[in-house]
């Protein structure tokens, strides 16, 4: 029997995985054998939000019902969360074995550009990376090591964010720094590539052949936010660089900045590096601007001028970012707006595309208004000469997918 059919008869469940700094992120899909290839069904959707404060645990199936919907006692840690949702996975799916696990994986360096087993040499490899992406790193590492405890036989397959740009050429990674640098890694690297290919491998499907293979640049503005140059489904260009701070200012994080600034900071404040990375990672972006929230959502619904003032600054820097992607691919076709923000943020999407008007880009105003981001839409006015779509991603689909793919070729 193969690995599939084995698969399919122990209605086996593959775990995907997204741990970050304060969640994680999981669904559970099972496999169908058809004649072509196999069908992923989602049948658990959810997340452990909250970690360190108050938990809050839901999950629905694949009908958007509710399983579970529940306040964890505060003090839980990540450790505790995951053995937590692991217990309850078996309990709520005991028809189902787990039979691989996948994971998403922030950062790859330049060690991985496609999925890799996990082993104890590959956990050696993405320790080092942790000052590279301190925010999600070490939780993704927590998770496999937790659930090897648990599961010493599982397959556990990690995903990284920064595989999908490895088609980017030396003049889009390289730094103008000496080159002894450049050769052990400091280069840029670009994340949120399972949401970029994911976009890439649906765009056919969505809209017209011709504009799918061409230009075209994706905005994934989430509570991390990046975009991307995409031509012919291959990353060209994107925001982020050596880490995830690059580029656009996020919920937290700043966005680009004078390294000067850095160097103000040790210089004249005296700060710690330690000091410096959790204020450029924790204290930065919508939060520092605006002293409100961190939340897109919130900040809409502020009457805090600082609030404005943080998504002006916001909508401006995409604004900027996406003229230099423009630069990067030599002209536009479509323009896609994707994540939590992207899918459904309106008044952002509008905000953008004024400041783009010169690119031919305009969207109808009714048309985004409606577009409730759950599905693909296009929000392009008639006149527009530029695309624009409103797509939502789905990271885990892409892992749960890569995962599949190499679990049954081993
Ligand atoms: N209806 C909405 N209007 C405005 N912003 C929204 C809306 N829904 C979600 N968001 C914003 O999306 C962001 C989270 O995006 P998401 O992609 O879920 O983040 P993460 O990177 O954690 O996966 C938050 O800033 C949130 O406020
Ligand atoms: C890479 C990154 O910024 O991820 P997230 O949006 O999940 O924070
Ligand atoms: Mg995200």
């Amino acid at each position: 029997m193969n690995a599939l059919s084995e698969l399919v008869k122990k209605s086996g469940i593959i775990l995907v995985l997204n741990a970050g700094s304060s969640s994680i992120k999981f669904t559970l899909f099972t496999a169908e054998a058809t004649a072509s290839q196999p069908v992923l069904n989602l049948i658990c959707d959810g997340q452990m939000a909250g970690i360190g404060h108050a938990i809050h645990f839901h999950a629905v199936d694949g009908k958007h019902q509710t399983l579970v919907d529940q306040h964890l006692a505060d003090g839980i840690d990540h450790d505790q969360a995951l053995d937590l949702l692991l217990q309850w996975i078996s309990q709520h799916f005991s028809e189902n074995t787990i039979v691989v696990a996948g994971h998403r994986v922030v950062h790859g360096g330049d060690l991985y550009t496609a999925p890799v087993v996990i082993d104890d040499a590959v956990i050696t490899q993405l320790r080092r990376l942790i000052p590279l992406a301190p925010l999600h790193q070490p939780h993704h590492i927590a998770a496999m090591v937790a659930l090897r405890k648990l599961y010493p036989n599982l397959v556990q397959i990690a995903c990284f964010d920064t595989a999908f740009h490895h088609t980017n050429s030396k003049l889009v990674t390289n730094y103008a720094i000496p080159r002894e640098l450049t050769s052990e890694g400091v280069r840029r690297y670009g994340f949120h590539g399972l949401s970029y290919e994911y976009i890439a491998s649906v765009l056919p499907t969505v809209m017209d052949g011709k504009i799918a293979n061409g230009k075209v640049i994706v905005a994934h503005l989430g509570a991390g936010a990046s975009m991307c140059a995409i031509e012919q489904g291959k990353s060209v260009a994107s925001t982020m660089g050596f880490t995830a701070l690059d580029g656009l200012p996020m919920s937290r994080r700043c966005g680009n900045i004078d390294p000067g600034v850095v160097l103000y900071l040790m210089q004249a404040k005296n700060m710690t590096a330690d000091q410096i990375s959790h204020l450029l990672y924790n204290d930065c972006g919508m939060l520092g601007v605006s002293g409100v929230s961190d939340d897109m959502k919130t900040l809409l619904a502020s009457a805090d001028p600082h609030a404005k003032e943080a998504i002006d600054l916001f909508v401006y820097r995409i604004a900027r970012e996406l003229g230099s992607l423009v630069a990067a691919l030599g002209g536009v076709d479509a323009l896609i707006f994707t994540a939590g923000i992207g899918e459904h943020a309106a008044p952002i999407r509008q905000k953008v595309a004024a400041l783009s008007a010169w690119l031919g880009i305009e969207i109808d105003a009714e048309t985004n208004l409606a577009a409730d981001g759950n599905e693909p839409a296009c929000l392009s006015s008639m006149e527009a000469t530029v695309a624009t779509w409103v797509i939502p991603t789905n990271e885990d689909l892409m892992i749960a997918q890569h995962t599949l793919r190499l679990f049954l070729s081993l």
